[in-house]
């Protein structure tokens, strides 16, 4: 019933780009006032104006009018909704740049890598920091699938069909769906024999249109590329069965899609049997799955079917293909292939490898070099599901290849090559780089006692890497589990002793894990000799700030080829307790921009004589650090030590007013030994504890006399810069810094 209604809605929207051929203006108008209207959401906006501009296509005025809408929907679609263009997330990166080089901060940034890492790397290639050619820089990004592309490399753009998988709670009918569809081309009699089950298949429309679906019913294909951080699904379509409506899993979908921002179509399946509830079920989808459906208004379409009798199935067809057709399913057809693996397998026979792959850009053609996982080969066959043999496959093509050498897991990635010299080169790479990520993880769980959850490999990449912002949320995340671990092992109340030395054995040994995880981490971050090197702590007002510190540091650090720096972390905000337990342990330096101590921290500060120096200006900083990375770790070390030069008593406290508004405090001193000079730096001890350091003398007066000097065994008046809170008793400490 309401597939028809929806039949009719379809219809509607096409016959009014031909009925409007002379009241378009107005409609276009209207639609241009719709979208511009403040009762417009701005996720609404992109949708009203692109129908706008399919109905601008043929008006009278329409050229005009579509420009306008274009440039204002390529704004709103930036503003609104950043990912749009990338609904697909592709397993190949592609950045775009103006120019022939890049230079260590851009592909560091591209392929999400530590820099002093790709330093090492770059230098043992032989590759200058400052000028990668785009060919070396893709010769590295392409081991961590990122590709770098020059602006002007034009590419075919065309339409690609669209690449759709079907998902739904268990039994709602998920296979029967994907039967009929399959099995209705074979029906029709339109390529005849069997279809072979390669993970997916292609259903051409009468009109000649394709439609990829990847038919492994369930999450499972889904999840894989998932772990990849990626999916080549362009929709989902959601089936939901009309007699039993929402279910745990129809929710997990919903999330799946909008975790990965894939767009939903739902099917509401076995309408035929009686007591079938539809409209029930879309409610229930509005309400309990928030799904914004069109009959409600939004834009999730729905469609009412039977999968077993084939009820409403051309319609299906049909919206997907009009979904597709607004996603603007572009895609270059010329370029060397990317793709992703469905699934793979071996043949029991002839022990053949062979696998699924769906092209995600560019044309696979036989003989191509290509990547696939981590290994190489060379492609022998292309084949599609109706055992089609094909000398290329285009974008969104899903093909059975063989040539394999090695099986690959659903979810690697595919890529083609100039040569085979080039995928062999890069093959060994990405296999050396696999092992030395699978060493890393399972030392890392060994010494830590703590296993880390990633989301992908990539994710897990960029820890390994030592990527800062990935490395410090997981680092936070291991440590809070500790501490979390610590504190309710502290709140047990023992009813024996030896339960509380249990509870304290245990707390010991996770206070050992806590000391441990930290140093590995640090180890990762960016092998860290203590004592050998300068450490840094970079502590930033904000990421704008800290990015480029980072990146100053590491241009600063290429100048001193000798000098082992190291950025033990690089945070924005306050110095935290945190920061003075890491400076303590590598022996580090806190450098930043406006730094301000909590009283806490100082007390830590101090206590721990940690250096700590706050800049005002990024390139102070920097000057200051290349001023350390000149004197170099051992000097660096011995500038901080404070050479004593005398000492005095404060024996009395004189307030005088300066002016109306302004009282000093003068420090009336006996000096017990050495010299009070105007040049050096004081201290303020008060029963052996530091009161404050670094001061410097404003006014030094011996009567009243204004002097530079006072020596031994003599009286004077001191006023310090920015301090008055001496007090009677207190010991002034006079110092150089050499
Ligand atoms: N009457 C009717 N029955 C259907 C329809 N679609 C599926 N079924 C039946 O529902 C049952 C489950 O269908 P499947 O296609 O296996 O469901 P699925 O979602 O693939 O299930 P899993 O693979 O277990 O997740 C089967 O007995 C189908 O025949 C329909 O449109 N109408």
């Amino acid at each position: 019933m309401l597939g028809k209604i929806f039949k009719q809605k379809l219809q509607f929207i096409k016959s009014s780009l031909k009925i409007h051929q002379n009241s378009r203006l107005s409609l276009i108008q209207n639609i241009q006032f719709q979208s511009r209207s403040p009762f417009c959401s701005l996720e609404q906006r992109p949708q009203i104006l692109k129908n706008s501009i399919k109905l601008g296509n043929d008006a009278s005025k329409g050229q005009q009018i579509q420009k306008n809408l274009q440039e204002e929907f390529n704004q709103i679609e930036l503003i609104s909704n950043p990912q749009h263009q990338n609904r697909v997330k592709k397993i190949i990166q592609t950045y775009v740049v103006n120019t022939d080089f890049v230079n260590i901060e851009q592909l560091a940034e591209f392929i999400a890598f530590d820099g002093q890492k790709l330093l090492q790397k770059l230098t043992s290639m032989g590759i200058n920091p400052e000028k990668i050619s785009l060919k070396e820089a893709n010769l590295i990004s392409l081991e961590y699938d990122v590709k770098i592309q020059h602006k002007n490399e034009k590419g075919n753009i065309k339409q690609r069909s669209p690449v759709v998988t079907i998902m739904g709670h268990v039994d709602h009918g998920k296979t029967t769906l994907l039967d009929y569809l399959r099995n209705s081309q074979i029906a029709k009699g339109e390529f005849g024999g069997i279809t072979q089950k390669i993970g997916a298949f292609h259903v051409l429309t009468p009109e000649g249109q394709r439609i990829t679906f990847i038919d492994t019913p369930g999450h499972e294909a889904f999840s894989n590329m998932r772990v990849r951080g990626a999916n080549s699904t362009d929709m989902i379509i959601l089936v939901v069965s009309a007699i039993e409506g929402i279910q745990p899993q129809t929710l997990e979908v919903i999330k799946l899609a909008h975790q990965n921002q894939v767009h939903i179509l739902v099917a509401i399946n076995k309408i035929d049997v009686p007591g079938a509830r539809p409209d029930l079920v879309e409610k229930q989808l509005k309400e309990q799955g928030k799904l914004d459906l069109e009959p409600f208004g939004g834009n999730i379409p729905v469609v009412h079917i039977s999968a077993l009798n084939g009820t409403n199935m051309d319609l299906l067809l049909e919206l997907i293909l009009f979904e597709s057709e607004l996603m603007e399913l572009k895609e270059d057809y010329d370029s060397l292939a990317e793709g992703v693996v469905i699934e793979s397998r071996r043949d029991v026979d002839n022990d053949e490898k062979s696998c699924t792959i769906i092209v995600q850009k560019g044309t696979l053609k036989v003989g191509d070099h290509i990547i696939i996982g981590n290994n190489y080969c060379k492609v022998r066959s292309i084949k599609d599901d109706k055992k089609n043999m094909l000398k290329q496959a285009f974008p969104s093509y899903a093909v059975e290849i063989t040539g394999i050498k090695e099986l690959p897991q659903s979810g690697d990635v595919v890529f083609a090559l100039e040569s085979e010299n080039k995928a062999k080169v890069i093959s060994q790479r990405r296999i050396k780089n696999e092992e030395e990520l699978n060493s890393q993880e399972e030392q890392f769980i060994q010494g830590s006692g703590s296993k880390l959850k990633f989301e992908n490999v990539r994710e897990k990449r960029k820890f390994f890497s030592g990527n800062r912002e990935i490395t410090e949320a997981k680092y936070n995340e291991v440590e809070a589990r500790i501490l979390d671990k610590i504190k309710q092992l502290e709140e047990i109340d023992f009813k024996s002793e030896t339960e509380m030395n249990d509870i304290q054995q245990k707390i010991q040994k996770l206070k050992q894990d806590l000391q441990q995880n930290k140093q590995y981490m640090a180890n990762l971050v960016g092998d860290v000799k203590v004592g050998n090197s300068i450490n840094l702590i970079i502590k930033a007002n904000d990421f704008g700030t800290k990015e480029t510190l980072v990146s100053q540091i590491i241009k600063a650090k290429l100048a001193y080829e000798d000098i082992q720096l190291n950025i033990i972390s690089a945070t924005v905000g306050q110095v935290t307790e945190a920061d003075i337990r890491d400076a303590e342990l590598f022996n580090a330096k806190i450098l930043g921009m406006d730094i301000q101590l909590s009283k806490d921290v100082e007390q830590l500060v101090k206590q721990k004589k940690i250096v700590v120096k706050s800049h005002k200006i990024i390139y102070t900083l920097i000057d200051d650090i290349k001023l350390l990375m000149e004197q170099g770790p051992e000097e660096a070390e011995e500038e901080e030590k404070e050479v004593e030069r005398g000492q005095a008593v404060i024996q009395s406290v004189i307030e005088i007013k300066a002016s109306k508004s302004q009282t000093q405090f003068v420090a009336g001193c006996k000096v017990l030994s050495g010299k009070i000079n105007k040049k050096h730096l004081y201290r303020i001890e008060r029963d052996g504890e530091i009161i404050e350091k670094d001061l410097e003398i404003a006014n030094l007066r011996h009567f009243k006399k204004e002097v530079e000097e006072i020596k031994e065994g003599s009286e004077c008046g001191i006023i310090f810069f920015r301090f008055n809170s001496f007090e009677e008793g207190d010991t002034v400490v006079a110092y150089e810094k050499e």
